[in-house]
């Protein structure tokens, strides 16, 4: 299956379980698959597509307006997000990353994976 990728997305939203994080939002990194319900096309026409770009910002105002304890529910969000948004996608994955959150662990975060039909 084609898909289009957004590796080392750096997101800011409300997030944590803490008092001090429900006063600022704070920056998270995003590596996310989306699978296409169709294969590429070969017309070259960026409308025939998911545009990355258009991803990005949907995403990027989206998660400027929300606010979450958990990761995970933050995952399960952003899921739910694309798949109302973009009726092109299948499937997603998707790896949320909270930098700088425990001392000496290289990276600390969730995973998932969603599919379209799944959602029905
Ligand atoms: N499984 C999870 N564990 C923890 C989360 C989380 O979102 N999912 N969050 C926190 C705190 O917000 C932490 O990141 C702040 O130090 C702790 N554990």
């Amino acid at each position: 299956m084609d898909k289009i990728f957004l590796r080392g997305m750096h997101l800011e939203t409300l997030i944590g379980v803490y008092e001090w994080e429900r006063q600022n939002r704070q920056s998270l990194v995003f590596n996310l698959e989306i699978g296409l319900k169709d294969t590429f096309k070969n017309n070259d026409e960026i409308s025939e597509t998911v545009h990355y770009g258009v991803v990005h910002e949907r995403l990027r105002q989206h998660l400027h307006e929300q606010q979450f304890l958990l990761l995970e529910s933050l995952a399960n969000d952003v899921a739910q997000f694309l798949f109302q948004t973009f009726v092109e996608i299948a499937w997603i994955h998707l790896q949320i990353i909270k930098p700088g959150i425990l001392p000496n662990v290289q990276e600390v975060g969730v995973e998932i994976e969603r599919y379209a039909n799944a959602q029905e």
